[in-house]
């Protein structure tokens, strides 16, 4: 049967980050993508400019629709913007608990944009940072969750064995914000350490890596990859997608959301 993934998270109008990003990518892995959506952004490749979040309510009943009918075979987890809606997903993550769960612990968009309501990190922590799988908080997110500066590789160490003592098996601070020239990452799993390296391309596109990633992780997840072989699988597709990216956009464009070459080019 076709491996399936869910995302729960925002929608991005422009295209590159949020349920867009993630339902490309799952393309990309060849997996059936479907969406339960939290909240809309109004966003393109400059800015966020508004957020209109949905009724928690109508984001736990899109996860019932899908769960009870199409199945899924793994979970992405993405921009969940209020304590409510959190709590909804939890409840839901609970109903399942055989399913992957992949938590990306989106706080802000890359121009600094608020996804989450600051008073709802404590929640994403103790709620729902105990049901995922694999958490990928960026630098800025790992020090929300752990409550010390994450600013360095010796920080991201310390940050992640906070967040697998939080009850997280794999946990993978990523290392995007750097002042590196290798795009490092750092997994933990069973106290073992692995620093993922790629190459740091120089370029103003990065709209929607982490989400990239994480839902590259999720498709590896659904198709029953090994985990440690997921998240490298989903590092070198992430790499490659920021160096094909298209150059869409005023801002920071988007990636190219498939394996390889650019088709058009
Ligand atoms: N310029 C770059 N070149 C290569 N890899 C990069 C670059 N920037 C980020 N990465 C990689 O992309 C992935 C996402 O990391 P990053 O820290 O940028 O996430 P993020 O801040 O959550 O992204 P966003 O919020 O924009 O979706 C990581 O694997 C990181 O190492
Ligand atoms: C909807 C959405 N989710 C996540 C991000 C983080 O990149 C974004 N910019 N927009």
């Amino acid at each position: 049967m076709m491996a399936r993934a869910l995302t729960i998270a925002g929608s991005d109008s422009g295209g590159g980050a949020g349920i867009q990003a993630d339902l490309k990518t799952f393309m990309a892995f060849s997996v059936f993508g479907m969406s339960a959506i939290t909240a809309i952004t109004v966003q393109n490749t400059v800015g966020v400019e508004r957020v209109q979040a949905l009724d928690p309510e109508v984001v736990g009943a899109q996860i019932d629709a899908v769960t009870r009918d199409l199945g899924t075979d793994a979970i992405k987890i993405g921009m969940l913007f209020s304590k409510p809606i959190i709590e909804v997903v939890a409840e839901r993550l609970r109903q399942w608990p055989g399913i992957p769960v992949v938590l990306d612990p989106v706080m802000r968009a890359k121009g600094g944009a608020p996804l989450l309501d600051p008073g709802a990190e404590k929640a994403l922590r103790d709620v729902l940072l105990p049901l995922a799988t694999v958490v990928t908080p960026n630098l800025p997110e790992a020090s929300a969750l752990v409550g010390f500066p994450v600013q360095t590789r010796a920080d991201m160490q310390k940050a992640a064995h906070v967040l697998e003592n939080l009850g997280v098996p794999f946990v993978l601070v990523k290392g995007g914000h750097l002042a590196d020239e290798e795009a490092v990452d750092l997994l933990l799993h069973e106290g073992r350490e692995t620093w993922l390296s790629a190459p740091r391309i120089e370029t103003l596109h990065t709209h929607g890596t982490g989400c990239t990633l994480s839902s590259a992780i999720a498709a590896g997840l659904a198709r029953h990859d090994n985990i440690e072989q997921a998240i490298s699988t989903a590092k070198e597709y992430v790499t490659q997608a920021i160096r094909h990216a298209p150059g869409l956009g005023h801002g920071h464009g988007p990636l190219l959301h498939h394996w390889g070459q650019s088709p058009w080019i």
